[in-house]
């Protein structure tokens, strides 16, 4: 039998294999990702898991019973306290403050993708919610994975910390909760209520491929850089 997030990966196969192959990406894993574009990515990286986290803490408030309401809220401080850290520790490396990180200006895309999300997070339900969020963690696990793979990434001077945290075990484990909380949610829902769902997360894993792309061509506004 197969389940609701085998659907979902199902659906957006071609979009995240589009993420595997993109330069950002398999730049992460042979050091040849230009840095100026990584300084560029981990500042939009980092206010975009601002309002990332946030997404945690309405599911938290929407959560109907404790254990998953505080799984939820631990997941909001594992984002703040652990994944951002990796974002100050390269800011640290880069001599960017911590004002400076937090005042970062957002690009279009990163602000199209959070304000998204958060509209999702406040007008759908607990399922729905989790839709829209379950890409940016699961896809994120699947490019650690992937990388780990290739010779030097996990070792890379630069890039390495980022390959070791997301595909370490720790955080596979919050991508498999998240996965097995969505299938859970799922269950009894119609074909409509499901169908919506899966639109959210495709069009979520769509703004995670466009998030790569900005990133590598440091975009923000038009006029600024066009
Ligand atoms: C844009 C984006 N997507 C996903 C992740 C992994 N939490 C992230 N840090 N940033």
């Amino acid at each position: 039998m197969t389940n609701f997030t085998d659907r979902l990966r199902k659906s957006v196969a071609p979009i995240w294999e589009r993420v595997h192959r993109h330069p950002f990406v398999t730049g992460l894993g042979d050091g040849t990702l230009p840095v100026g574009a990584f300084k560029y990515y981990m500042k939009q990286d980092y206010i975009y898991l601002i309002d990332y986290a946030k997404m945690f803490a309405i599911a938290s408030v929407k959560a109907y019973d404790l254990e998953t309401s505080s799984r939820f809220a631990a997941l909001q401080e594992s984002t703040l306290n652990t994944e951002m850290e990796l974002h100050r520790q390269y800011a640290e490396r880069f001599g960017i403050s911590r004002a400076e990180l937090e005042a970062t200006e957002s690009s279009f895309v990163m602000l199209g993708y959070t304000s998204y999300m958060l509209r999702v997070a406040h007008q759908g339900s607990l399922a729905e919610l989790v839709s829209a969020l379950l890409p940016c963690t699961w896809s994120y696990w699947e490019i650690g994975k992937r990388l780990a793979q290739v010779e030097g990434a996990l070792d890379h001077e630069l890039y390495g910390e980022w390959v070791r945290m997301y595909s370490s075990d720790e955080f596979g484990q919050l991508a498999i909760w998240l996965i097995d909380i969505m299938n859970q949610l799922a269950e009894g829902k119609s074909e409509q209520e499901m169908a919506r769902m899966e639109e959210y997360f495709v069009n979520t894993s769509k703004m995670e491929y466009m998030f790569w792309d900005m990133s590598y061509r440091e975009e923000m506004w038009p006029w600024e850089n066009n």
